[in-house]
């Protein structure tokens, strides 16, 4: 699959000039070492990228990559060890509590490969969560519900549980839930694993949409070539180091070119 780079067809077609590029996430420098109990662990090591708004950017890389700790840190869930994260030119990981659950409220929303629905809640109220926790005045919370499980074409199941749907509905709702607070960046790790083919495209599919309709800058981390063959970019991490990329402005690829990719760094061909 061969998709357009919003880059270049931002205009109406027409290449946006760099210099009105906006910068959403720069990361510069970044290294992240853990203690274990008689070693070190650098899971990432001098990582250095930029992504502009509107891009969908998969993330992939063999076990241990690194590629959670990323997540983790431009999620300002976790600190790097040494080097910056700026989101939208401002520095994350600086924050103590309750300023960082403000900072990752106002920046990122996070999909997961399990959904991480609250089982006991509606379809409405797990969408609306984090806007309840906002504080934000019923009436709004439950015109923006409305509008993004429109999107996400869930609106008629707004009072079922999420026992009640299947797998690819489950996972419309969480996006409805990451996106409803409006945040500039979407982190989705491994959204499709838990997934069977049809219902992959069709989720696929809806963050293309999302991605395009909205200028939604988003970071897919997946293991398969075929999800990642959907972003304009890949950047692919081995011992956590970015150890080769694919642009849809520098080279064309399709899935084929990513899995021969994927498969040299898996067997250390780096
Ligand atoms: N909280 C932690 N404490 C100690 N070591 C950690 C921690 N988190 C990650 N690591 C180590 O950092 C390295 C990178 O792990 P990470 O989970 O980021 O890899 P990954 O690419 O996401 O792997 P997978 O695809 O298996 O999920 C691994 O060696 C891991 O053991």
């Amino acid at each position: 699959m061969m998709t357009s780079n919003p880059l270049k067809t931002m205009m109406n077609n027409i290449p946006v000039p760099t210099s009105q590029l906006i910068e959403v996430i720069q990361v510069k420098g970044m290294t992240k070492t853990f203690q274990h109990e008689s070693h070190q662990v650098t899971a990432l090591q001098d990582v250095n990228f930029t992504i502009y708004q509107g891009e969908m950017v998969a993330i992939m890389g063999t076990s241990g990559s690194g590629k959670s700790t990323l997540l983790q840190m431009i999620g300002a869930i976790d600190a790097p060890t040494s080097g910056q994260i700026l989101i939208r030119g401002e520095q994350a990981n600086i924050y103590q509590e309750p300023q960082a659950t403000l900072f990752r409220r106002d920046n990122i929303g996070f999909v997961f490969q399990s959904f991480e629905l609250l089982e006991d809640l509606t379809v409405a109220d797990n969408v609306a969560m984090p806007l309840i926790l906002q504080d934000m005045p019923h009436k709004e919370i439950e015109t923006r519900v409305n509008e993004v499980l429109t999107q996400v074409e869930m609106l008629q199941w707004r009072t079922h549980l999420p026992a009640e749907l299947s797998g690819g509905q489950q996972q419309r709702v969480a996006i409805a839930r990451a996106l409803i607070a409006r945040p500039p960046i979407l982190l989705a790790d491994e959204p499709t694993g838990a997934l069977d083919f049809n219902t992959t495209n069709t989720i696929l599919a809806l963050l293309q949409t999302i991605q395009t309709k909205k200028q939604q800058t988003m970071i897919i981390v997946t293991h398969d070539a075929y999800v990642a063959s959907y972003a304009d970019r890949v950047l692919f991490f081995h011992d956590g180091r970015i150890v080769d990329h694919y642009d849809n402005e520098r080279n064309e690829y399709d899935v084929g070119h990513i899995l021969e990719k994927f498969k040299q760094i898996a067997r250390g061909d780096v």
